[in-house]
């Protein structure tokens, strides 16, 4: 018995993925039980130049004949389509899937997990979320018999690449996104890394493993990092702070007392002590809280060729140890429906930065429209300078944890106060 592997692009992680079906194939066989067959590469051009030695007989434009002759389809061409016709049409035919496009499963997570039920095969994609780190499988089997309350973690490469580069060198964001690109992190087109809907479909796929459930795009409350200047990186490093995009799932209540799951991506300030501001570079990291088992932190490569396609890997020699010993996969039986809750239903503590003018009673006045709207003030600081128009100040409050709307509201009508003349940034923050 062999089991054939049919793969569908050949870009930075593709390449990789040949690369050690080829060179591993008996180590593999060893592990597996059965050899595995790469029998072709499906790409668009067959005569572009590429680099590495892969042999060139197997490289075909005919995707869907390689696909019908597989056990196990690996698909990494990356966006909508035909990624995903390849996918169902895999799954139709009752061949396994390993991918790490979370951008299409992020938008068709419930039809493409019906298929792989209906055609009794499996889908996997540990790749598709924090790239290397082993995080899909620890929270769908390990974490299996607990409940958890909370993940939060850095999901996204390329930002925690620029922001790491603008607070440690004060870089340029467009030139650190121009090297993330050049390193192989970012997406094809990297708005999707920038505006954080690359880290809301992480965060949906964590949420819906997490949650037992299946949440979309759609669920996720998404703010990137374009808006993050150099002064707001600075102004973090002055009160001890960094700032980094966070992805957070958390088991919560709506202000009527139900139950239900917040999902959110969006640039958070945390403290230099904080475990996940020690995280450089293209780095992720994943904390996750259950029930029994406490606080537990998954950290690696986030993104990068060899380091996802080592992800791939893993969820390929797992598929093909079932074909071959007849075991079933782990998937879940059954979702269960649960309630997504909106980003003003969540609980967080906001940093605001606002220039006033510095007479008597503004800080009264500012104090008195967070007491209104039930905001308590943790941290306010105020910075003097003067000049040809009078004083002026620099106020800087962090708040108690508070609900999104009370606080989103309260920072609405700071804004219409004659005396303050910008809002100039708000900020979400987590941790002590
Ligand atoms: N690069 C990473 O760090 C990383 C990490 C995790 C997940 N992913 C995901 O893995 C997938 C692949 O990423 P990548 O970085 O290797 O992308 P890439 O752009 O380097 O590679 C994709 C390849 O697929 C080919 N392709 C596209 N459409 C095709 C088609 N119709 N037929 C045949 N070939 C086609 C492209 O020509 C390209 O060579 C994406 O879904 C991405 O989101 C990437
Ligand atoms: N573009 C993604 C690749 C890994 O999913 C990132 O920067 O994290
Ligand atoms: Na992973």
């Amino acid at each position: 018995m062999t089991l054939k592997v049919a793969l569908l692009g050949c870009g930075n992680v593709g390449s990789q993925v040949a690369r050690i079906l080829l060179d591993e194939s008996e180590e593999l066989a060893a592990r597996i039980g059965v050899p595995l067959e790469l029998t072709g590469i499906a790409v668009r051009n067959v005569d572009a130049p590429r680099e590495g030695d892969l042999p060139r007989e197997l490289f075909t434009t005919d995707a869907e004949a390689l696909v019908d002759g597989a056990d196990v389809v690996v698909e990494l061409m990356g966006g909508l389509e035909p990624a995903g016709s390849m996918i169902l049409r895999a799954l139709g035919n009752g061949a396994s899937v390993v991918t790490g496009n979370k951008a299409l499963l992020a938008a068709r997570l419930p039809e493409l997990t019906k298929a792989a039920r209906d055609g009794g095969a499996e889908l996997l994609y540990e790749a598709a979320v924090a790239g290397a780190i082993p995080i899909l499988r620890p929270i769908r089997e390990s974490l299996a018999g607990d409940h958890i309350t909370k993940v939060l973690g850095i999901v996204n490469g390329t930002t925690n690449f620029i922001l790491d580069a603008m607070d440690t060198h004060g870089s340029q964001f467009d030139a650190v996104l121009a090297e993330a690109q050049q390193l192989g992190y970012a997406e094809a087109d990297p708005t999707a890394d920038v505006a954080g809907h690359d880290a809301a479909s992480k965060a949906a796929l964590l949420a819906s493993l997490a949650f037992h459930t299946t949440f979309d795009l759609e669920n996720v409350y998404c703010e990137g990092i374009t808006g993050i200047s150099a002064d707001d990186v600075a102004g973090a490093a002055e009160a001890g702070m960094v700032i980094k995009l966070l992805a957070i799932a958390e088991r919560t209540t709506d202000t009527a007392g139900n139950e239900g799951v917040n999902v959110r991506v969006h640039p958070t300030l945390l403290s230099r002590e904080h475990p996940l501001a020690a995280v450089r570079g293209a780095f992720n990291a994943v904390f996750v809280e259950a029930e029994n088992a406490g606080e537990l932190m998954f950290y690696g490569q986030g993104a990068g060729g060899a380091p996802t396609a080592s992800a791939v890997m893993g969820d390929v020699v797992s598929i093909a140890r079932g074909l071959s010993t007849g075991a079933g996969g782990g998937s879940e039986a059954q979702p269960r429906p649960t309630r997504a809750l909106g980003i003003e239903e969540s609980t967080t503590r906001y940093s605001i930065s606002l220039e006033v003018t510095d007479e008597t009673g503004v800080l009264a006045e500012i104090a008195g429209i967070f007491a209104r709207h039930g905001v308590s003030i943790e941290t306010m600081r105020q910075t003097i300078s003067a000049d040809d128009n009078g004083g002026q100040a620099r106020l800087r409050i962090i708040t108690h944890e508070g609900r999104e709307a009370a606080l989103a509201s309260t920072v609405a009508e700071i804004e219409q106060l004659a005396v303050v003349e910008a809002v100039s940034s708000v900020v979400r923050v987590e941790g002590k």
